[in-house]
């Protein structure tokens, strides 16, 4: 049986997390059931970076336990987006959430590659730990807008048997082509699934893109959204995986005795 997944490629009222669980709350009472819903990067705050002060979550608390609460609420899996965490000594990282039906926390990840063309180094710190975790069974990943340029970060992830790759963005609009080649070069290499999902909107410094996206093993186009507010679903059958990996032995076939990584 497929995994049902929803992505909600929302618009993100800027340095307003008030209004932004509002809205995400309102979403999911329309939402289809499915398995794994997912939100895009930043979305309680969007990119109000110079306010974080007064913004950014306290350890990820209110917004673990909106989440959580969700979850529960509506028997459904988390990739909680990204949110603006900010730790005991008053650093902010860029952390990824996955929470399962039970509203449990399954794996925190924090954005490894700061993006400065966003300022991002000027006001986060960058994480240090993998996004590797276990969702219904099947071995998963998660990382961060930006964390997709970096190839060797990803096969990092799917040397370990990964079979989706999740993403959270705000990807803005005059990059989009580099989002759709990059995720869908992702899946490819790795010959896995690559569930993407992007904002739509603006903030003052940036248009986003959207074009939220779930592409196969094969590199095919599963679902795809254009540049409107919506819910993108799609599913997943899982064992697509491992009959293009049959086909095609990419991991085998690699050669680590000559390459640096
Ligand atoms: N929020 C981000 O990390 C944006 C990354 C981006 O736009 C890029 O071109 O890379």
């Amino acid at each position: 049986m497929g995994l049902k997944i929803a992505l909600l490629q929302i618009d993100i009222t800027f340095g307003s997390p008030t209004e932004n669980y509002r809205h995400v709350e309102k979403l999911f009472t329309n939402l289809n059931q499915v398995d794994t819903v997912v939100l895009p990067e930043l979305w309680t705050t969007g990119y109000d970076l110079t306010r974080l002060d007064e913004i950014a979550d306290e350890n990820g608390k209110d917004s673990f336990a909106f989440i959580s609460n969700l979850a529960k609420k509506y028997n459904v899996n988390i990739v909680a987006g990204s949110v603006a965490k900010k730790l005991p000594d008053s650093n902010v990282t860029n952390t990824l959430f996955i929470v399962n039906r039970n509203g449990e926390l399954v794996k925190e990840y924090s954005k490894a590659h700061l993006f400065r063309l966003m300022d991002e180094e000027k006001h986060l710190v960058e994480g240090h730990e993998n996004g590797l975790f276990e969702l219904e069974e099947h071995f998963s990943a998660g990382v961060i807008c930006y964390d997709i340029r970096f190839p060797e970060w990803i096969r990092t992830h799917m040397l370990e048997n990964t079979k989706i790759l999740y993403v959270v963005a705000e990807w803005p609009k005059p990059r989009i082509d580099h989002w759709r080649a990059l995720l869908i070069s992702r899946a490819i290499e790795n010959q896995c699934f690559v569930v993407a999902c992007n904002r739509v909107g603006s903030d003052p410094n940036n248009e986003f893109g959207g074009h939220s996206i779930i592409v196969g093993p094969w590199g095919e186009i599963i679902c795809e959204a254009d540049n409107e507010e919506t819910i993108l679903y799609g599913e997943i059958d899982i064992d697509q995986v491992e009959k293009v990996r049959k086909t095609i032995p990419i991991f085998s076939d690699r050669r680590p005795d000559i390459y640096k990584l």
